[in-house]
Formats: structure tokens, sequence, C-alpha cells
């Protein structure tokens, strides 16, 4: 077996040594490898291992990273460890180990790691889970033949509502019948929340990816005993306000920043933010989505204006450099009718809320164009196609002479684009 590299690009740090360390640590890593718990996390990008890995490592598993980049496939096998830092004035350091990592297409290999798995998580885009569905029920194939019954949560932690159980969906179309009700049995897919900023990064040191401290992962139990407690993870009994607290709060706040933002010329959320008529934008947007959900949850309005402050606050993190390409990417499936921006848009208007900052949201990320985003080409393309009126009234679900078609249209009028 190969010896572990010392990264020279991982230094001391205030929170003390990490990281880099001589041949060897490897070896020690793999022993205690060896006597945990194993999970495996489909995508070792910038959640994955900036949230997932961090906490299922610091809850005791063995984290095996299952991934697409050969290079960080091979340091992630090497190193067995990698370095988290903190977007805050300390800049502390954390070392996430022991970790190990697999190529998705490794049938073999892939079905072996599942096979002696405890916890099965995923971090890869909600438009990945088709993508990744059919090996991870391939790998669930052969470790139903012969698990003799033992049970397997798999939890999406993906922005969406309800991302575990599409994913389920996805594997029970790739399982065979014949293993439907053992499936059925032995594994479950708990929904889950979770909330952390991490930008998109490089690194002198690949695998070492900066994040913000603040961090809430929420799963849903339904009232059973989970069968195994993440240390970290909050359990509840019905996850959907709490989702859409965080959908509807940070991630329509986030959007709205990004395409104001995008329309008035900057390159980052923080740059953004900066600017006070993209700042009072997204804030009337959170006032509104605000009102959604007091009127759908009983929030206290107090404690939910601290939350909506909270969220700027960490948007502008200044530690943080966030592009606004990666804040607005996919425009198509943030315009998704079960998604962030046109979700919230139609379950205040059957409480007859007015929302017209989200629908000037709405009418901005139509206007994101960015060529390296397949998304935002391909939404182009529709626009061009379909007409605006056609690409809203699908978008929307609505007829094109509905009030919300023609409002939010006139606000994409007024853009003048
Ligand atoms: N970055 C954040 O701030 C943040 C916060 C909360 C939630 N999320 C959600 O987490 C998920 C991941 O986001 P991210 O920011 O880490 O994106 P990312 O692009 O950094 O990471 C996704 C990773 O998944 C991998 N991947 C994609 N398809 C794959 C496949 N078929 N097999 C194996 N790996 C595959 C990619 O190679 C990449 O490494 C998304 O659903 C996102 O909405 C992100
Ligand atoms: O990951 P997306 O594309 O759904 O959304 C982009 C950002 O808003 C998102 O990643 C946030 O940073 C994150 O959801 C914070 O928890």
């Amino acid at each position: 077996m190969s010896a572990a590299i010392p990264n020279p690009a991982i230094r001391e740090t205030a929170a003390g040594r990490i990281g880099a360390e001589p041949a060897g640590l490897s070896a020690s890593r793999r022993e205690e490898a060896a006597a945990r718990p194993k999970a495996v996390h489909f995508g070792a990008g910038n959640i994955g291992r900036g949230f997932i890995g961090v906490t299922l490592a610091k809850s005791g598993y063995e984290v095996v990273f299952v991934a697409r980049n050969p290079e960080q496939i091979r340091l992630l096998r090497e190193q067995k460890e990698y370095a988290v830092e903190y977007a805050s004035e300390s800049g502390e350091r954390e070392t996430v180990g022991p970790v190990d990592a697999v190529p998705i297409g490794s049938d073999k290999e892939l079905a072996r790691q599942i096979g002696e798995a405890e916890l099965i998580t995923t971090a890869v885009g909600l438009s990945a889970l088709p993508s990744i569905a059919k090996a991870l029920a391939k790998a669930l194939e052969k470790r139903l033949d012969k698990s003799g019954g033992r049970p397997l949560p798999i939890i999406a932690c993906e922005n969406g509502i309800r991302a575990s159980s599409q994913l389920r969906r996805l594997v029970f179309r790739h399982l065979p019948e014949a293993l439907h009700e053992q499936a059925q049995r032995q594994l479950t897919f708990p929904d889950a929340m979770i909330d952390r900023i991490v930008p998109a990064q490089k690194n002198r040191d690949p695998l070492l990816i900066r994040v913000e401290p603040f961090h809430e992962w929420v799963v849903e139990t339904g009232g059973a005993e989970p069968m195994q407690r993440i240390r970290g993870v909050k359990y509840v009994r019905d996850l959907g306000p709490w989702t859409e607290r965080k959908l509807f709060t940070v991630n329509t706040g986030h959007c709205a920043a990004a395409y104001f933002g995008y329309l008035a010329g900057f390159r980052t959320v923080q740059e953004a933010l900066a600017s006070e008529p993209v700042r009072a934008k997204a804030r009337a947007v959170l006032e509104e989505t605000g009102a959604l959900l007091l009127a759908r949850h009983g929030f206290d309005a107090a404690e939910h204006d601290a939350y909506v402050d909270k969220t700027l606050e960490r948007f502008a993190n200044p530690a943080l450099s966030d592009k606004i390409s990666r804040i607005a990417r996919s425009p198509r499936r943030k315009l998704d009718r079960s998604d962030r921006l046109v979700r919230p848009l139609l379950l205040g208007h059957e409480l007859g809320l007015e929302m017209p900052t989200l629908q000037e949201a709405i009418a901005a990320a139509l206007a994101y164009r960015n060529p390296l985003d397949e998304e935002s080409v391909e939404l182009e393309r529709i626009l061009r196609r379909e007409g605006l009126d056609g690409a809203l009234s699908r978008k929307l679900g609505l007829p094109r002479s509905h009030r919300l078609v023609r409002s939010v249209a006139d606000a994409y009028d007024r853009l003048g684009r």
C-alpha cells in the first residue's frame, strides 16, 4: 500500500498542528478506520467535504467518499484525511479523518463499501440524483442479497424538498422487483435539511475546504427512534417547517441577492450585498417570504426577523468570497415549481399574499445569463423558443392570462433586457 504523501500546503494554525504528517499516518488512520462504523458519502465537493464529511467523522464514522475526480480520489486515498478551515477571525482549522474514496464507476469496490456501510449520504446536487441512483441500486442489490437483514439509512443532503424521498423513488426504479419487499424493510430514506455556506474554491491544497462556521443539519424521524444518531444532527418529527424556513429564507434570499447582484454587475455576493439597493431588495424578498412562513407555520415574528438578519449577515461574511455564478447556478432548477422562487410565490398567492419583490427576483432569474452554466444556456433557448409568456406559464403551471404570469412578465419587461 502507498505511504502518505505529506502535503506542504497544510500548515500550523491557531487550532494546532493538522494535516501534514510523516509517513505512517495513513497506516494509523487505516487502523482507526477499521475500528469505526463506515459511512459512504456520494460527492466529495464543497458540502460533501466541508460539512457532511466533517460532521460524520466527528461523530465517529470512517467516511468513504464516492467521487468522480481522479486526482481527488487519489489524494483522499493516500492521505486518509483532509483539512477544513473556518471562515472566521481565528481562521481555525480541523483535520477530518479517517477518510477514503472510491470512484463512482467502480461497481465492485462500491458494492464492497456499501456492503460494509452503516449509513449512506449524498451531496451531489438534486439534478445528479438520477445519475447516482443506478450505481447505488446496483451496489444495494448485492448488499440486500448478503446482509442478513442489516438496516441502512440513506440520507440525501441536497437543497430541495424531500430529496431522500426523491432518491428512494429513483433507487427503487433500478432495483429488481423481487428485492422491493426486502428493500422496504431494510432501507430507510430519512428526509433532511442542511445549511452551511461553502463557496466554490481553489486552494493550493486541493483537499482543503474553507467553510463558514454556521451549520445546521436536521433529519426527519416521523416520530420513530432513528437507527443511529449522528452527533451534531437535530432530529425532528416533521421536517416540513424546517425545510421551508431554510429554502424560502436562506436559498430564496441568497439567489435573489445573486440575481439582483448579477443585473447590477457584481461578481460576488459579498460585493452585491455591500450595495444598498441590492441589500434592500434581498431583504424585501425575505420580508415577503417571512410573511408566508409565519402564516404557514406560526413562527414567532421576532425570532424569524432575527433569523433573517443572521441569514443576511452570513451571506455578507467578509471572510468568504462567494461567486454569484455559484449561487445563481442552475437557474432552471431554481425556477422549478417545487423550488425556492416559484413555490413560495404560488403558496403566497393561495393565501392572498402580495409578493412583488419575489416576482422581481423571478424576473431577474429569467434574465440571468452565463454561457458556462448549461441551465442558463438552456433557459435562454427556452425563452427564445416559447417566448416569455409561454416559458413563465409553464414554470408557474398557470395560464398565460393568469395575474401572476402577467405581473412577473411585467417585472421582466421592466428590466429592459
Ligand atoms: N455549497 C453550499 O453552500 C451548499 C450548502 C447547502 C447545500 N448544498 C447542496 O449540496 C449539494 C452539493 O453542493 P456543492 O456546493 O457541494 O456542489 P459541488 O459541485 O461542490 O459538489 C458536488 C459534487 O458531487 C459530485 N458529483 C456530481 N455527480 C456525481 C456523480 N454522478 N457521482 C459522483 N459524484 C458526483 C461532483 O463531482 C462534485 O464533487 C447540492 O444539492 C447543493 O444544493 C450546498
Ligand atoms: O446549492 P444551490 O445551487 O441549491 O444554491 C446555491 C446556494 O444558495 C446554496 O448552496 C447555499 O450556499 C446553501 O444552501 C447554504 O446552506
